[in-house]
């Protein structure tokens, strides 16, 4: 016991130390509402300026003097890094602040590099080798000096949160932005004060972890890693919570080191607790309001080039096969293109942040190689297994996707790439640790490929391979995979809405992801004779997304520019080897860093947009110097759409912009009896916290009829839909859809049986067009999907029942337009012409008329009626314009508190005293409820 108690004493040490410097990542995101990935790399650098001064006495200056200059250091980076960067990206997408906090992790991590070296330093105990007594068992005079700040440090901004003036104002800032701007609140002194507190905080914890940890560039740099799940589990804003996390995660890690349990094993168990406390504690879909309308990554429309394709892999193939060393940064070019791709995938198509592609492709090429040295199986048949190895890992590190989305996913993909770093790849017995693995010289069709013989052939396979990956990907991006994947990454609840399965959506993400990734690997593990697994730590999985973002997350030519440019790709032998500039190595790193910020503030889409567009431009000025004739064939329509990333038409369907020369009817949902009942539901209840939001409503919704639902706000009105629809999971009570039971089944599965809603505020997938945004409601909802795109993608038509809404609504010119440049009352329409398009036997609107104007709400309401009367649905209209339900509905219920106060034909119910106290109490005894146009 007594042995146990002192392990725990010891664990404190480390515990404190991550605690400081997820506190740091607390501060500056409450000031500065960012997540600072560089908080361990800050520490770092601060931590090498004090151990240069100080070197255990043979420095020039003693302990104290160098702490207090190391944590001026830190300070004042915290403070140059926001000043110059953070707070230019205010309004930038989550995306974008992640990478230039990554890029600034990775400058100051090869700035250490460049100036230290590798080698690692060890120091004694700071504070002296004194201990104290605490029940029995010994506590270091560092320990309890860490232990001390930190609480200290804890009260301290505790109180700067709650009492003080900047700390309120931080707060606002923090929660409402635009509030506390429009109050004159200026982001600026909260934003240096928490960044600098932020810089200080991770010097201190650095400093007092080098005699515990030893300081290398790259230990205390990933410190961050640990701190974040501990600030995660706080939710980044809770002080005592991340104390005491990180405070568990030392301890536990010392207890285990009491038990001689492998090192893999201890640096990744508390972690992994942490991933699954989080992800327990995470939601399938966002909830109501979660959704925040935020800029995403430009993607492109797909379109294969088959000429610039063809050029791009002719000068591939002559760069590879020119000599050996540019086959070589060929063979490096081509693996990272591939990491790349994987990146694009999963994070620019379907939007999740993922760290973990360095990981996957060393799974991936770990078990190729084993492939190759135990089973001796042909070369090919190795890639497959690395692949396939990686795929299913990829799905292991996705399912936390499922619950955890954002910034959040970003620290557990690190978290587990880290995991699966520590307990396989750097696990001696399984991989031959440093001496590597000897793997058999690979072949094809009889070809000796030998990379250290023939690096050039061995270059040629990788550009082919490459090539065809690009092809594939870009085949995603056109099919019903890429749409669902667009659908998801745009807004999950829009997603569900229609019918898409959202987890499924990001799992087969992971899994395509995953398998580029092992391919990589897998190519990777026949480089040498030797295969080694020591090069997949997470700083590629960071350099590679950051890269890539660089590049342009959603182009395959920005992934293309981003292995051009990788380390030790052709740029990197371009200037080491034929502008003979040997030493540039250690500096591109540095200058990589710098490059990676200044992107992200000047070109968050990446620099493959912005040379697109800047070719635009050239193009149109020598366009405009052009002969007439010459200039017409010059300016073919679907140039700028495609190089803009806009969405291109679909394959050849009926023109819903030709007149109609009938009038436009919606085709009948096939299967609904007119007059049937297709939804029950019965003794529906749903409670948030203390609220019972909707208590035991039952109703009945029968095809051809629209019933009405009314009340004033709070009324549960909402919350009674979402009941119904599977976005409330707290719901209870019978739901029935065509007779079956509904009520257990997730949304998704809801709308594919034929339950379609919209809502509030619509849940549209902004950032796709309106014909995009209609078809994700049409395509086919099967998991072979994900891997038929690959090859034969299914572009998609509009069938009837889009096609007549599209002109019902008016929406032909708007087709190919993105959503986000519509106005909102176009908006709607685009909305409900989503839903009309999957022919849903219920349709559930909720205030679809709200913010229409008089002339618009009489054609929303003459459509409503239309999806009961040509569609042949059950209609359910939550509406609060009275003139639109009186003219609209067969039956109205009235809800209040959550209860239906009344029901019944609109003439009457809306009569009712009760009704009027209620609801329409403020009507004048002048004013008459409208007589309803039919019943
Ligand atoms: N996610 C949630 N967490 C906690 N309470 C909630 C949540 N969603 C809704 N509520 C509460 O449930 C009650 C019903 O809200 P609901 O939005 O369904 O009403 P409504 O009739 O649709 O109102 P409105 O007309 O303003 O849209 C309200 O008291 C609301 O505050």
């Amino acid at each position: 016991m007594s042995e146990l108690w002192q392990f725990a004493l010891v664990g404190l040490a480390g515990g404190g130390a991550y605690a400081l410097v997820a506190l740091g990542i607390v501060a500056v995101y409450r000031g500065s509402g960012i997540l600072n990935f560089s908080q361990g790399a800050i520490g770092m650098a601060a931590s090498y300026v004090f151990w240069d001064l100080y070197k255990e006495g043979d420095g020039s200056l003693p302990v104290v003097p160098a702490v207090v200059i190391g944590v001026l250091v830190g300070t004042a980076l915290g403070v140059a890094f926001y000043l110059l960067v953070v707070r230019f990206l205010h309004s930038s997408s989550e995306m974008a602040k992640v990478v230039a906090t990554l890029g600034f992790m990775l400058l100051l991590q090869s700035a250490a590099v460049k100036i230290y070296g590798t080698q690692p330093h060890l120091l004694k105990p700071l504070f002296g080798d004194g201990k104290v007594t605490v029940f029995g068992a010994f506590m270091t005079y560092d320990t309890l000096a860490i232990l001390l700040i930190t609480i200290a440090l804890g009260i301290g901004l505790t109180l700067l949160f709650r009492r003080t003036r900047l700390g309120m104002r931080a707060t606002a800032l923090w929660e409402n932005p635009q509030a506390a701007a429009a109050i004159g609140v200026s982001p600026l002194p909260t934003g240096i004060t928490t960044w600098a507190l932020g810089g200080a905080m991770a010097a201190f914890g650095g400093i007092l972890l080098i005699p515990i940890t030893g300081l290398t560039p790259s230990t205390l740099t990933l410190l961050v890693i640990p701190a974040m799940a501990a600030a995660l589990v706080g939710r980044f804003t809770g002080i005592w919570p991340t104390i005491g996390v990180g405070l568990a995660l030392g301890v536990a890690e010392s207890l285990m080191r009491k038990y001689e349990i492998n090192s893999g094993v201890i640096s990744s168990v508390p972690f992994a607790v942490i991933i699954v406390v989080v992800v327990l504690g995470g939601t399938a879909l966002p909830g109501r309001g979660e959704v925040l309308l935020r800029r995403l990554p430009r993607v492109s429309a797909g379109r294969v080039k088959p000429v610039s394709l063809v050029v791009a892999a002719v000068v591939g193939l002559v760069i590879a096969g020119s000599s050996p060393t540019w086959g070589s940064a060929m063979i490096n070019t081509t693996v990272f293109g591939l990491l790349a791709l994987s990146v694009l995938v999963v994070t620019g198509y379907a939007g999740q942040i993922s760290v973990a592609c360095a990981a996957l492709a060393g799974f991936g090429s770990f078990v190729a190689a084993r492939a190759s040295s135990d089973l001796h199986l042909p070369f090919l048949l190795c890639l497959l297994a690395g692949t396939l190895a990686a795929v299913l890992l990829g799905l292991l590190i996705g399912g936390p996707a499922v619950r955890v989305r954002g910034v959040n996913l970003a620290i557990i993909t690190l978290g587990l790439s880290l995991a699966v770093e520590n307990l396989i790849l750097l696990q001696p017995s399984m991989t031959g640790g440093s001496d590597g693995m000897v793997v058999e010289s690979p072949t094809l069709l009889g070809l000796d490929l030998n990379p250290s013989a023939y690096p050039s052939r061995y270059a040629v396979v990788c550009v082919v391979v490459l090539a065809i990956a690009a092809v594939a990907v870009l085949n995603v991006r056109r099919g019903e995979s890429g749409r669902r994947y667009l659908a998801v990454r745009a807004n999950e609840r829009g997603a569900a809405s229609v019918g898409v399965s959202v987890a499924g959506a990001k799992l087969g993400a992971f899994a395509t992801s995953a398998a580029l990734a092992g391919l990589a690997g897998a190519l990777s593990a026949f480089r040498f004779t030797i295969a080694d697994f020591t090069g997949y730590g997470v700083f590629n999985s960071i350099t590679t997304l950051a890269f890539t973002v660089v590049g342009g997350v959603g182009f395959v030519a920005g992934a293309v520019f981003a292995a051009v440019t990788s380390q030790g790709g052709l740029f990197a032998n371009f200037v080491s080897n034929v502008l003979d500039l040997t030493t540039i190595d250690a500096w591109l790193a540095i200058f990589s860093g710098l490059f990676v910020m200044d992107m992200m503030i000047r070109m968050p889409d990446g620099v493959i947009l912005h040379m697109s567009s800047l070719k635009d431009r050239t193009g149109r000025l020598l366009a405009s110097a052009l002969p007439v004739g010459a200039r017409a064939r010059r300016d073919r329509p679907d140039t700028a759409r495609a190089e803009s990333g806009r969405a291109e038409p679909a394959a050849a369907e009926p023109d819903a912009s030709k007149p109609a020369e009938a009038p436009v009817t919606l085709p009948h949902v096939s299967g609904v009896e007119p007059g049937s009942t297709v939804l029950a539901a019965r003794d529906v209840r749903v409670t948030y916290g203390g609220i019972v939001a909707v208590k035991d409503v039952s109703l009945e919704l029968a095809a051809g009829k629209v019933v009405g639902v009314v009340g004033p706000n709070g009324a549960g009105k909402t919350t009674l839909l979402d009941a119904l629809t599977g976005f409330a999971p707290s719901a209870l009570g019978a739901i029935e859809l065509r007779g079956r039971d509904v009520g257990r089944l997730k949304a998704h599965a809801r709308a594919r049986l034929g339950m379609g809603r919209t809502f509030q505020n619509l849940e549209l997938f902004d950032d796709l067009s309106v014909r995009e945004n209609i078809l994700t409601g049409l395509d086919g909802r099967g998991r072979a999907a994900y891997l038929r795109d690959l090859v034969r993608p299914r572009r998609g038509t509009l069938n009837e029942a889009a096609r007549a809404a599209v002109v019902l609504l008016d929406l032909e010119r708007d087709l190919d337009t993105v959503v986000a440049d519509l106005p909102q009352g176009r908006r709607r329409m685009v909305a409900i012409a989503r839903l009309v398009a999957q022919q849903p036997a219920v349709v559930l609107l909720d205030e679809p008329a709200a913010g229409l104007n008089g002339a618009e709400r009489r054609t929303a309401g003459e459509l409503f009626r239309a999806l009961a009367d040509q569609l042949g649905a059950a209609v359910l209209l939550v509406e609060h314009n009275i003139d639109v339900v009186a003219a609209t509905c067969d039956h109205v219920i009235v809800l209040h508190n959550g209860e239906v106060l009344s029901s019944g034909p609109p003439a009457e119910v809306l009569r009712e005293q009760a009704v009027r106290d209620a609801y329409l109490g403020r009507l004048t005894p002048a004013e008459q409820v409208p007589e309803p146009e039919r019943h």
